[in-house]
């Protein structure tokens, strides 16, 4: 029998770089990023500014989060459908998820904190403010690289302030004997642009455009950047989000976490540059967040490609 190679996600290794905007290693950097956007819609990327001290501490966070009762954790609502607390979902039973929007002000992880623990939890409410912050520099430091590789600097800059951080933090109970152990179910994420950090157990899992699923395996130091439905439109369909899924193999629970961003009160539109005879236009400008209700409408639901169906030419 020949030998089978295993599919594989590109990793960048954001250490070992300078990431001086400009530099050399930015503009190899950017390269690989965006080939590899354009090749899978992610990759994983080897990034220490989180240190194991915070790794460690934001999932005990996590933990001590969910230990909450379930009637505590309810109570994070939110005007955006599956931005607040979702759990014990029939298709999904062992999934439980909290949002934290605004996840990089104070004001947002004030207001989430003190909804859980009105009498204060100073140290779920600094654990949380310094992950987002740092993983938010993340976000944007790959937004840049692709900005630029594609010429559109000006439109980036002008979304830039309109930019919105939603923490999701995760918990997969173990599959029960002879239950499911489907964590997540195959999806593309509503966001502008994600990212993923496990936490010990695995579980998920990738599509490549060959329609194979590639398991990630976790480590603190490594962390899935997805490019959003929001991000494909935007790019003009160069870029296409990942479907991805959770299964859950042995009988532990499972924490991670993601860092989304959204686009608030703006209306996305493609650039005139990422537009020719090779690259007609296939999206009108559109918001965000009505899409993402549109999403979770009957007709969104049902659809193949939901961005496309609600705002593709
Ligand atoms: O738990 C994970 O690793 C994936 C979560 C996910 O895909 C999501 O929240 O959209
Ligand atoms: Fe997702």
């Amino acid at each position: 029998m020949g030998s089978v190679t295993q599919p594989t996600l590109p990793i960048i290794d954001f250490t070992k770089n300078d990431l001086q905007p400009g530099s050399r290693s930015w503009l190899s950097l950017s390269k690989d990023v965006v080939r590899a956007l354009e090749d899978y819609g992610c990759f994983i990327v080897i990034f220490s500014e989180v240190s194991s001290e915070l790794h460690q501490a934001i999932f005990r966070a996590a933990e001590e989060l969910f230990d909450l009762p379930t009637e505590i954790k309810v109570l994070n609502t939110s005007d955006t459908p599956s931005h607040g607390y979702v759990g014990q979902e029939p298709v999904i039973p062992l999934y439980e998820g909290l949002g934290i929007e605004n996840a990089t002000t104070s004001e947002g992880v004030q207001r989430f904190t003190n909804l859980l623990w009105p009498s204060g939890n100073e140290r779920f409410r600094e654990t949380v403010l310094a992950y987002s912050k740092i993983v938010a520099g993340l976000d944007q430091v790959v937004m840049r690289m692709v900005a630029e590789s594609y010429g559109i600097e000006k439109e980036h800059e002008s979304l830039l302030g309109s930019i919105s951080y939603l923490l999701r933090l995760i918990k997969y109970r173990g599959p029960e004997i002879n239950g499911t152990n489907l964590g997540i179910v195959p999806h593309t994420d509503k966001s502008f642009m994600s990212i993923l950090h496990q936490h010990q157990v695995k579980g998920l899992e990738i599509k490549t455009k060959d329609d194979e699923w590639m398991a990630i395996d976790p480590y603190p130091s490594s962390f899935v950047v997805m490019a959003g439905d929001a991000f494909m439109a935007w790019t003009n369909g160069r870029i296409e989000p990942a479907y991805h899924r959770v299964i859950m193999n042995g009988n532990e629970e499972r924490y991670s976490l993601g860092l989304f961003s959204f686009i608030r009160d703006f209306t996305i539109q493609v650039a005139d540059e990422l537009v020719d005879d090779e690259h007609p236009l296939q999206f009108k400008p559109f918001d965000h967040y009505k899409y993402i209700h549109f999403y979770y409408t009957e007709e969104g639901k049902r659809s193949k490609c939901p961005i496309k169906a609600y705002c593709g030419v």
